[in-house]
C-alpha cells in the first residue's frame, strides 16, 4: 500500500487532475465560509501523508517523505491557482465585461484599492469614468452604475438576493435584520421591526430625540464663540439617540462631551471592514481567529447585558427593543446581540455624518445657510427651541438634508446583492447568475445625467428647480426596495430637529484652523463613513 502511495504521490498529472478536480467543485458553490474548513483538511491530509508514508517505512528519513508530499502538494495547488487564472481571463461567465485585469482575477484588487486611505467609493469612481457604467471589479463582481439596474437589482420584485459580503460573523453572533440572507426569514424579522417604525411608534420615540436635542444644543451654547468640533458633537448625539431609542439607554456622550468606550471599541473594529471589504472568504477566515474575534465578543458580552438589564424593565414609552424582544421567551436568543449592534450602527453613524457633511456644506455656501435661517425663522414664529413636530413639513429644509445625503451619501459604495441562478436582465443586457452586484451609490448620485451640475451643492432641485433632478431613481442613498432602510423616517427626524434648532439658535463658519481637508480627503469608507474632522465656530444669533 505504502509504495503505492509513493506512486501516487509521485504522479504529477494525477495530482494535477486532483487539482482541476477541486476547483471545478469549488467553482460550483460558495465556498467563503467554509475556506476555514478546507484549510483544516488541507493541514489534516498533509499530516496524514506525511505519517503513512513514515510508518510504512516507504520513504528512507523523515525528510524524504516531507520532499514526496511537499511536492506533490505544491502541484496540487499550483494547479489549482493556474486553473483559476485561466478559467477566470478567459472562460468565465463575466470574461466580456471591460474592467482592470488584476481585478478580474482576483478580489484583492478591491483590498489594493483600499489600502491606505480606506476610500472605496473614489476609487471605484475613478474606474468607472475610466471603463463605463458596467466594470468588472472581482472574478465574479460588476459594479453597475446605472440607474436602469436598480428595479431589477435592488427593486420590490427584485430575484436578487444579499450576497456573501453579510455572512461575515454569522458563525458567532448569528445574523442581524441587516445580515439575514435568507429572504423569507428576513422577511418574517422585517414585519416585526416594522411594528417599531411606524408612524405610531415614531410618535413615541419624540420625546427622546427632543431631550438629546435640547441637551445637544445647551453644549453648543456653552462653547458658542470658540472653535468646536462639530463631528464628535453630532457623533454624541446620534449614539445618544439610538441607545436612548432602542433600547433605553442612552451613552451619556453629550452629557461627558466624549465618547464612550464601548463606541470606541465598536469604530475601530470597522476599520478592517472597509480595508479587507468585500472579500468574504478571506473576512470570514479572519473572523475565526481568536484574536480578531476578541472584539466583536467583547461587544457582544456588552450587548448581552444591555439586553438582560433592557428585559427586567418596561419603559414608560416603547422602545425599539420593546418590538424585538418576546417576554415570553427566558432566554434572548443570539440574534439579538445583532440586532443591538445594527441598531446602533445603521443608526447613529450615518445621521452623524450626514449632519457633519451638510453643515460643511453650509458653512461653504453662506448664501445657502441664510436662505435656510430665513426658513426656520419663518416656521419657528416666536420659538426658539422647535420641537419635531414642528418641522415635519418644511419641504426646504429636507431638500438641504436630501442634497447633503446625495452628495455625501452615508453609505458611499453602495450594498451587495447577487443575482438569481437563472441570471437577469437590465435592459438588453444579460447579467449571468450568481453574480455579485455593487451599485455605487456616490458614482451614481454625482452622475450629471441623473442630476445636473451634480458637483453643485444645491437644495432647490428637490424643491423649486426639479429639472435637476433626472433620474429620481438615482437616489440611492437609503437604498430601495425589501432591504431600503428601515430607519429613514426616525434619521429624518432627528436630523430635522439639530439642523432646524441650529439654524435657529446660531450663526455658523468653519473654524480659523479648518482647512477641510480632514473632512474631504480623509473620511473613511468602512461601509458606512468614518468621518474625518470638521471644526466650527458658532455663535449665538443677534449677539
Ligand atoms: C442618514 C441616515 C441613514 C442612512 C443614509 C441609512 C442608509 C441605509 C442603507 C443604504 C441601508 C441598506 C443596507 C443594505 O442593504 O445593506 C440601510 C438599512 C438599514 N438601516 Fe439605515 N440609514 C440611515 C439611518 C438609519 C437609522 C436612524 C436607523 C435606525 C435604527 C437605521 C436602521 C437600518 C436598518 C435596521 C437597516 C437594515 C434593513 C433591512 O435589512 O431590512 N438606519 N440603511
Amino acid at each position: 500500500m505504502a509504495p503505492a502511495l509513493v506512486t501516487l504521490l509521485e504522479s504529477k498529472p494525477l495530482i494535477a487532475a486532483l487539482g482541476l478536480a477541486t476547483h471545478a467543485a469549488l467553482a460550483q458553490g460558495e465556498p467563503d465560509a467554509s475556506i476555514w474548513i478546507l484549510i483544516l483538511l488541507g493541514q489534516s491530509v498533509y499530516a496524514a501523508l506525511n505519517f503513512a508514508l513514515i510508518s510504512a517505512g516507504s520513504v528512507n528519513t523523515v525528510f524524504d517523505a516531507f520532499v514526496v508530499t511537499t511536492t506533490a502538494f505544491t502541484v496540487y495547488f499550483a494547479t489549482i491557482f493556474t486553473s483559476i487564472v485561466i478559467y477566470r481571463f478567459f472562460f468565465h461567465r463575466l470574461r466580456h465585461y471591460p474592467g482592470p485585469l488584476l481585478a478580474k482575477v482576483t478580489k484583492f484588487y478591491s483590498f489594493y484599492l483600499t489600502w491606505g486611505k480606506v476610500r472605496y467609493f473614489a476609487e471605484v469612481e475613478k474606474l468607472h469614468k475610466q471603463y463605463g457604467d458596467y466594470i468588472r471589479l472581482g472574478p465574479r463582481e460588476l459594479s453597475i452604475a446605472d440607474v436602469d439596474a436598480v428595479p431589477v437589482v435592488h427593486g420590490a420584485l427584485s430575484k436578487c438576493t444579499k450576497g456573501p459580503w453579510y455572512q461575515g460573523g454569522h458563525h458567532i453572533e448569528g445574523s442581524s435584520l441587516h445580515t439575514c440572507r435568507d429572504k423569507k426569514e428576513h422577511r418574517d424579522r422585517r414585519r416585526i421591526w416594522d411594528r417599531g417604525f411606524n408612524a405610531k411608534a415614531l410618535r413615541d420615540y419624540e420625546p427622546r430625540v427632543m431631550r438629546h436635542t435640547t441637551l445637544l444644543m445647551d453644549q453648543l451654547k456653552e462653547r458658542a464663540g470658540k472653535t468646536l468640533r462639530f463631528s464628535d458633537w453630532v457623533n454624541f448625539y446620534s449614539f445618544d439617540v439610538m441607545g436612548d431609542i432602542g433600547f433605553s439607554r442612552s451613552f451619556g456622550m453629550l452629557e461627558k462631551g466624549k465618547e464612550d468606550q464601548v463606541i470606541k471599541d465598536l469604530h475601530g473594529s470597522m476599520e478592517p471592514l472597509g480595508i479587507f471589504r468585500d472579500i468574504a472568504w478571506f473576512t470570514n477566515l479572519l473572523l475565526r481567529l481568536p484574536v480578531i474575534q476578541k472584539t466583536l465578543k467583547d461587544f457582544m458580552k456588552w450587548t448581552s447585558h444591555v439586553l438582560k438589564d433592557r428585559k427586567k424593565v418596561t419603559p414608560d414609552k416603547p422602545d425599539i427593543f420593546s418590538w424585538l424582544l418576546d417576554p415570553t421567551e427566558e432566554e434572548i436568543p443570539l440574534h439579538l446581540n445583532a440586532d443591538t449592534r445594527l441598531v446602533i450602527v445603521a443608526g447613529s453613524d450615518t445621521t452623524a455624518s450626514t449632519l457633519t457633511w451638510l453643515m460643511y456644506e453650509l458653512c461653504k455656501h453662506p448664501d445657502q445657510l441664510h436662505k435656510l435661517q430665513a426658513e426656520i425663522d419663518r416656521v419657528a414664529g416666536e420659538k426658539t427651541f422647535l420641537t419635531c413636530e414642528d418641522v415635519e413639513n418644511s419641504p426646504l429644509l429636507d431638500g438641504y438634508i436630501s442634497e447633503a445625503l446625495r452628495l455625501h451619501p452615508a453609505v458611499p459604495s453602495g450594498v451587495q446583492r447577487e443575482t438569481p441562478p437563472e441570471g437577469i436582465h437590465i435592459k438588453d443586457k444579460f447579467i449571468p447568475g450568481n453574480t455579485i452586484i455593487w451599485m455605487p451609490v456616490h458614482t451614481i448620485q454625482r452622475d450629471a445625467r441623473y442630476f445636473p451640475k451634480p458637483l453643485e451643492f444645491m437644495p432647490e432641485r428637490w424643491t423649486t428647480k426639479p429639472e435637476y433632478v433626472v433620474d429620481k431613481r438615482a437616489f440611492l442613498t437609503f437604498s430601495t426596495g425589501p432591504y431600503k432602510c428601515i430607519g429613514e423616517k426616525l434619521a429624518m427626524m432627528e436630523m430635522r430637529a439639530v439642523m432646524a434648532n441650529i439654524m435657529r439658535n446660531f450663526d455658523v463658519k468653519f473654524a480659523p484652523s479648518e482647512d477641510c481637508d480632514a473632512i474631504e480627503n480623509q473620511t473613511k469608507d468602512t461601509f458606512t463613513l468614518t468621518m474625518g474632522k470638521l471644526d466650527v465656530v458658532m455663535t449665538l444669533r443677534g449677539k
